[in-house]
This record gives C-alpha cells, structure tokens and sequence, in this order.
C-alpha cells in the first residue's frame, strides 16, 4: 500500500509525520498523523498508542494540542491519530453540515444504512486496516493500546472492549459511555445504523460492559465543568455497571476542568504512563 507522506517536523527527539492513502475499506482517500518516538531510529521496534479524536476533530487536533511527544518520547512510545470520518466530495454528510453526524463524526463504526455505509467503515479502518499499514511501514511492534476524548474516548472503550487480545489497555477522556441513551448517540446511531436498536447496543459501552466477563485495564479522566457531562457523556451509567459487575475502572473527576484539550494536556502524561506500564 501507498503512502503520500504530507508533512514531517521534529519534536522530543523524534518525529511528527502526517500521511495520506487509499483506504480499501472506506474507499476513500484518508489521513492520518503519527509521532514516531526516537528509539524508532534507535533500531527498537516500539508499541503503539492509538489516539481517537472526537467531534469535528482531524489528525491534527490531538497533535497540536494534547502536549504528548515529550511523554511519548521518555517512554518510547508510538502514536498514531486517524482522522474521524472519511471525507471527500462524494463522502455523504450530515443535511445540514451540523458538526455531530457525517463529516467529522463517523462515531467510529461500520454503517450499513445508505448512503453513510458506502464510507463510513471508520470501525474497520481503526481495528483491521490501519494497524495493518502502521504495522507493515513503521518499525513498530503488533503491541497496542487505545486512547481518546468524547466521540472518541466512546470509540476507544467500545473498539477496546470488543477486541480484548488487541489492545493491552483502553483509557479515554470525558467519552460518551452510553450512546444509546444521548441525543449524539441518536442521531449518529440513527442515521448510521437506522432504527434497529439491537444493531446499535454492538457500539455502546454500557452494553458491551454488561457482556464481558473480564476486561483490559481502564483509565477515564473526566472534567466536572464539562459542559457536555450530564446530557451526552454520563460516565455515571458506566460506573454503575463496572460496580455491579465487580469490574475496576481506573476514573477520576476533576473540578473546574471542561471538555476542551486544555483538559487532556492537563492529564495526558498520566495516561500514557498508564499504557506504557501495559506496552513496554
Ligand atoms: N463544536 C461543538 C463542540 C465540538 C467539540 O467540543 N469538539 C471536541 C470533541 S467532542 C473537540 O475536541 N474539538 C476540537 C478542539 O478542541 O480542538 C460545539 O460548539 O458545541
């Protein structure tokens, strides 16, 4: 597979790379971001952090804002973050061009209703054809963890509890746990997924949390001014069902902190010392 290789910069001794490809699965032209930390060029092969950004967000978000290289660099860590949807000009969108549905919230899963199925595939891309590429280009090994915020943070928990022998840990910022139940999960489920519900519980934390019978290590961080907590994101619903099933979930509530990356590059280290306890 081709790589278009569209920026580099050097930072905490290693390197910031953006690329672009073909993607077979969202048969679309996508984008995404890697750091690749300075042990790579040291010949060591290194795990990879893979970072799930949230609405209206690209490759680029995280990259700029989150404050990571110099974390991921002392831990030897890689990190690659994808775009959050497919995009290009026959990539359906929201009617409206409204920031939570279509270009810029593919929600992270595979859709089957028209016209949204024909690329958004973003389930498929994350868990099967992208660590195949980054696997096959990069000095990297096949070890991983999952990690992101809101939209994203929802597509860590659920891609991460759905595919245990995948990912060695899962932690997410201020993710939206309980799809299902929110006015974002509606309509992305609804127009993604159509009005089957049972489709819809396959990509809901909650759900698959009431399902396992064990999980990986899980970290949440989540800001108590964040001004999305009680109508969309609910880590509540989730706690409730980790308690009940007797499962630990590594969450911590912050006063004060809202839902911008002003909050993760206030805890972004922390997660990544939880990973790397899991990776290297
Ligand atoms: N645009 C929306 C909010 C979108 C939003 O907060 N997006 C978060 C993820 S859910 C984000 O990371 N935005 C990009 C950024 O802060 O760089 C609004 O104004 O209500």
């Amino acid at each position: 597979m081709s790589l278009t290789k569209l920026s580099e910069n050097k930072v905490a001794g290693g390197w910031h790379q953006r690329f672009s490809h073909q993607s077979s699965v969202n048969n679309c032209e996508m984008t995404f971001a890697i750091f690749l930390p300075p042990q790579i060029a040291q010949g060591q092969k290194v795990p990879v952090l893979y970072w799930l950004s949230g609405l209206t967000c690209t490759d680029e978000n995280f990259m700029q804002k989150a404050g990571a290289f110099k974390k991921a660099a002392e831990l030897g860590i890689c990190i690659v973050a994808p775009d959050t949807s497919p995009r290009g000009n026959d990539v359906a969108d929201d009617k409206e061009g409204a920031y939570d549905f279509g270009l810029g919230a593919g929600f992270y899963l595979n859709a089957i209703q028209a016209p949204f199925a024909q690329h958004y595939q973003m389930y498929s891309y994350i868990t099967q054809e992208l660590p195949e590429l980054i696997e096959a280009e990069f000095n990297v090994s096949d070890k991983r963890s999952i990690s992101g915020h809101s939209m994203g943070g929802h597509g860590a928990l659920t891609i991460g509890l759905k595919n245990p022998t995948s990912y060695q840990s899962i932690s997410a910022f201020s993710p939206i746990v309980n799809p299902t139940q929110v006015p974002w999960g509606h309509k992305a489920f609804s127009g993604y997924l159509g009005e089957d519900k049972t489709t819809w519980a396959e990509y809901d934390s909650c759900e698959l949390l009431k399902q396992a019978s064990s999980i990986q290590p899980i970290m949440i961080e989540q800001g108590l001014a964040d001004q999305f907590l009680h109508n969309q994101l609910t880590p509540q619903a989730l706690l409730d069902i980790a308690a009940e099933k007797g499962f630990t979930l590594n969450y911590t509530a912050h006063e004060g902190y809202d839902h911008s990356y002003f909050f993760i590059s206030s805890f972004i280290d922390k997660h990544l010392a939880f990973h790397a306890g899991y990776l290297v």
